[in-house]
């Protein structure tokens, strides 16, 4: 499979005193349509490589070495690092888009969801007209779950789980190739979160985004990355298949972490295993298939 990121021996420092180096030597490459789960306790670093890459990071933060690269579709590269201010304006909701935790909050409470959304596509697509900058939005409010009608809504009308979904729309809106998402349903109820990430993976499904997902929900990164990156002082220490790290973990730190959840190892894991147990049985029919193929 074809990379759409490749980021390179990436490091952030925080300039107080004393230095934090949050990230450290940092490398993976992400696949077209793959969804990599970023995964570690608090304070690991995770937000700050996922900021990093699309340079959104404010002093005292300092990027001390490495490249974030996007490979477009047609072949041609984009380091983010070498972009102008203008450009990364640009590239942002265009080639990576991104949902934070509090992302609900940053919608406008006295403008309209309509206006807000439509600013999207006159900022970045200033020559589509008016009929087809609806008719997208209000499609785009669809796939994500939401009624086209709450389009004449003001945010405050709408719940968190909404609001939530109304941002991860206007992250899909321009057709992005990569969303980062870091910790986007942790401020929701347990069973709006299981919604949103159902919605995710099927629209990864049919647009083919890729996603780098980040939370310290181990059990929930299991369910829905093909592969995952567990981080631990600013540096990733394993990063392999979910599958694999789930039933064979590598390095001490992935054991450790798994552990800690006793959702993972205890009898409340049902749910968990019960996913995993239906990929390894996916698994399996592949393995079948591809043994039949072969005799
Ligand atoms: N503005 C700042 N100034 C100084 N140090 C900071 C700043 N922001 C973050 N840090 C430090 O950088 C390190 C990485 O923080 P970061 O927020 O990236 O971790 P994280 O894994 O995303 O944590 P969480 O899961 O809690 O969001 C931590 O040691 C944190 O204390």
């Amino acid at each position: 499979m074809s990379s759409v990121l490749t980021v390179q021996n990436f490091s952030v420092d925080y300039l107080v005193e004393p230095v934090v180096h949050a990230v450290k030597d940092v490398s993976f490459t992400l696949s077209r349509g793959e969804v990599l789960g970023l995964a570690g306790e608090s304070g690991c670093g995770k937000s700050t490589l996922a900021y990093g890459i699309v340079r959104l990071l404010k002093p005292p933060a300092m990027i001390t070495s490495g490249h974030a690269v996007f490979h477009a579709p047609d072949g041609g590269d984009l380091d983010w690092n070498e972009l102008g201010t203008e450009e990364l304006r640009q590239a942002r909701w265009d080639k990576i888009s991104m949902v934070f935790q509090g992302a609900m909050n940053s919608l406008n409470p006295v403008v309209s969801v309509r206006d807000q959304f439509e600013d999207i596509f006159t900022t970045h697509r200033p020559r589509m007209g008016r009929r087809e900058r609806r008719r997208r939005c209000g499609d785009l409010l669809e796939r994500v779950g939401v009624d086209r009608g709450r389009l004449n809504a003001y945010p405050h009308e709408l719940s968190g789980g909404m609001r939530q979904r109304v941002m991860i729309a206007m992250a899909m809106a321009l057709e992005p190739q990569i969303m980062i998402m870091d910790e986007p349903t942790t401020a929701l109820d347990v069973v709006v979160q299981r919604e949103i990430l159902r919605e995710i993976a099927r629209l990864r499904d049919e647009l083919g985004f890729a996603v780098i997902f980040i939370t310290h929900d181990l059990p929930l990164l299991l369910e829905i990355s093909d592969r995952i990156a567990v981080m631990r002082s600013g540096e990733i220490v394993e990063l392999g298949n979910a599958l694999q790290l789930y039933t064979a973990p590598q390095h001490e730190y992935t054991k450790q972490l798994l552990a800690s959840f006793p959702s993972l190892t205890g009898d409340r894991g049902s749910f968990v295993r019960g996913a995993m147990d239906d990929r390894l049985l996916a698994l399996d029919a592949v393995q079948v298939g591809k043994e039949a193929a072969s005799s």
